[in-house]
């Protein structure tokens, strides 16, 4: 696949409460090392609109997950930049949340420990009531007692993904959160997810290998291939043979 299609995509509404718009400008990583052989992503530049939902999709090796770690803040570009709300991402940072394939809960908290550890600096009743909500808007009112052994895969997921929202975040960023659950819990899960993001206003990052899933969830879909942007639609204006042809070797 050679071919690059950059679609304009307009601004989205101003429906926007906490989310931040980010922008990358000609970031570039590459993998040093034996094995790396000149492997990573770049140079990308994009836009998201504070507020937007956006999916990313591409083929494995296509720098999915290295674009995510380096919006996270854990790879730093060695050249370009990154900027959050207008301020650089230099590292991880509260504005930033991951949520991952497997939930990576603390074991030895409860689901109310695992969902407060973010809210260090308020206060007791205040971090109560924000966790009561993040469980209620994640339908897990009442679990805050368990412990994540305790819980099936689609309520851990639940669980980091409260986890990710009760600190407000202006960024969102989702790598296959859903990819290890049954059919059913993750069409639900997704259908909750766009819920919470619609209540929340969050700028939203989602990594899937599911052209499908990309389509349901995203208001626009970023494909990679090789470390560059081969395809920026609106989700209204592609469609599953489209994706699905762009991806034939
Ligand atoms: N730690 C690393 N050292 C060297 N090369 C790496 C490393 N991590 C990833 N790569 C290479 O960088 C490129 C992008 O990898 P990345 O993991 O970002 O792709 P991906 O789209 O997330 O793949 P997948 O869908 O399989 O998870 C690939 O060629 C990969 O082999």
């Amino acid at each position: 696949m050679t071919t690059t299609m950059n679609r304009s995509v307009p601004a989205v509404s101003s429906a926007v409460r906490g989310g931040a718009p980010l922008q990358l400008d000609g970031v570039v990583y590459r993998y040093h090392g034996k094995q790396a052989s000149g492997a990573g992503v770049g140079p990308l530049s994009l836009q998201v609109a504070a507020g937007e939902f956006l999916c990313v999709v591409g083929p494995s090796g296509s720098g999915k997950s290295t674009l995510l770690s380096l919006l996270a803040g854990f790879l730093r570009p060695q050249s370009g930049k990154i900027s959050l709300g207008g301020e650089a991402v230099r590292g991880p940072h509260p504005r930033l949340t991951l949520v991952q394939q497997e939930a990576a809960l603390f074991p030895w908290l409860t689901v109310a420990g695992n969902v407060a550890f973010g809210l260090r600096g308020v206060s007791g009743q205040e971090k109560k009531a924000r966790v009561a909500e993040a469980l209620r808007q994640v339908n897990l009112a009442g679990y805050e007692g368990r412990r994540p052994h305790e819980l099936s895969g689609g309520q851990r997921q639940r669980v980091a993904l409260a986890r990710a929202l009760v600190t407000q975040p202006g960024l969102l960023l989702l790598d296959e959160p859903f990819s290890a659950l049954d059919h059913a819990t993750r069409t639900a899960l997704a259908d909750e997810l766009l819920s919470l993001w619609r209540q929340a206003g969050v700028t939203v990052v989602f990594v899937t290998h599911q052209l499908d899933e990309a389509l349901h969830l995203g208001q626009r879909i970023v494909a990679l291939h090789d470390g560059e942007v081969a395809l920026d639609t609106l989700a209204t204006q592609t469609s599953l043979p489209e994706l699905q042809g762009l991806f034939k070797v």
